[in-house]
């Protein structure tokens, strides 16, 4: 991992309107920019948020306009941008993936991850929500080389999943890029305490951008996006009440440090 990195983690509130949603996402992406971000992290369905049936109906294709100005911003700005995600139109079926691009500062994309485990559960009046009714599971783990670390690339309701980091750790990730839309009801208990956990356990930078605020009637996300360093400290963390973005200098020596003095990934016994 490069000795010096500086990161950053957009939180956004997300509604039913695209076009001020990508409006929005261009601003806080030009903020984080002029901070000094060389990597920016967007929250998941940053384009369309609040009902996932209009996220599913509205969805692109993967040169869509929504990848496109993600393109045309990191070649402009010359910073990688892990795009969040997007609905991403699946062929010959009316369910979408959730689909989340990695950008290079020429607007290549790098890499195309879609959402494995989708968030199906039932807490009773205060929280129903059944992705699959809308949404599609992608099938592939994705890891990728960038000019200053190893990326895992993974969203939201997959934090809950350790097997999924612990493979990313073994294919050699460093840093774990989460683009979120993590519930109010569900974010107080475990937000912290998972992505806290999925740093420590790997021994992996984590950056966690989160959405916020209520996106439409019965839709609250919890915000609080958090930066998180490999020996679980968190570097900096987002308020749970409105759009922003956080910045942190993450430190290729602190991780081969943390790596070298408590060797917990080389120590594993079970598979
Ligand atoms: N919204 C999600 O995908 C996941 C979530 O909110 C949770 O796991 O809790």
């Amino acid at each position: 991992m490069k000795t010096k990195l500086r990161v950053a983690a957009v939180q956004m509130n997300s509604s039913l309107d695209k076009a001020k949603n990508l409006a929005e996402a261009e601003r806080l992406i030009r903020h984080a920019t002029a901070g000094g971000a060389e990597l920016i992290v967007l929250p998941e369905l940053f384009n369309l948020y609040g009902d996932l049936r209009q996220a599913a109906a509205k969805a692109e294709p993967l040169e869509g306009p929504t990848a496109q100005l993600l393109s045309a911003l990191a070649r402009e700005l010359a910073v990688y941008l892990v795009g969040g995600s997007f609905a991403e139109v699946a062929a010959g079926e009316n369910r979408a993936y959730n689909t989340s691009l990695t950008i290079d500062p020429s607007g290549n994309v790098l890499a195309t991850y879609r959402k494995m485990h989708l968030f199906n559960v039932d807490l009773g009046a205060e929280l129903r929500v059944c992705e699959s009714d809308n949404l599609l599971p992608g099938t592939e783990i994705t890891c990728l080389e960038t000019d200053f670390a190893k990326l895992g690339i993974s969203i939201c309701y997959d934090l809950r999943f350790p097997e999924l980091y612990r493979e990313q750790a073994s294919q050699g990730v460093e840093l774990l890029c989460i683009p979120a839309a993590f519930t109010q009801r569900t974010g107080r208990d475990h937000w912290e305490l998972l992505v806290r956990t999925r740093a420590v356990e790997n021994q992996c930078y984590v950056i966690a951008a989160n959405q916020v605020g209520e996106h439409a009637p019965g839709s609250v996300s919890y915000g609080r996006s958090l930066i998180v360093d490999p020996w679980g400290k968190v570097l900096t963390e987002a308020s749970g009440e409105r759009a922003e973005v956080v910045l942190a200098d993450l430190s290729g020596e602190l991780l081969t440090d943390i790596r070298r003095k408590l060797p917990a990934l080389k120590n594993r016994i079970l598979p």
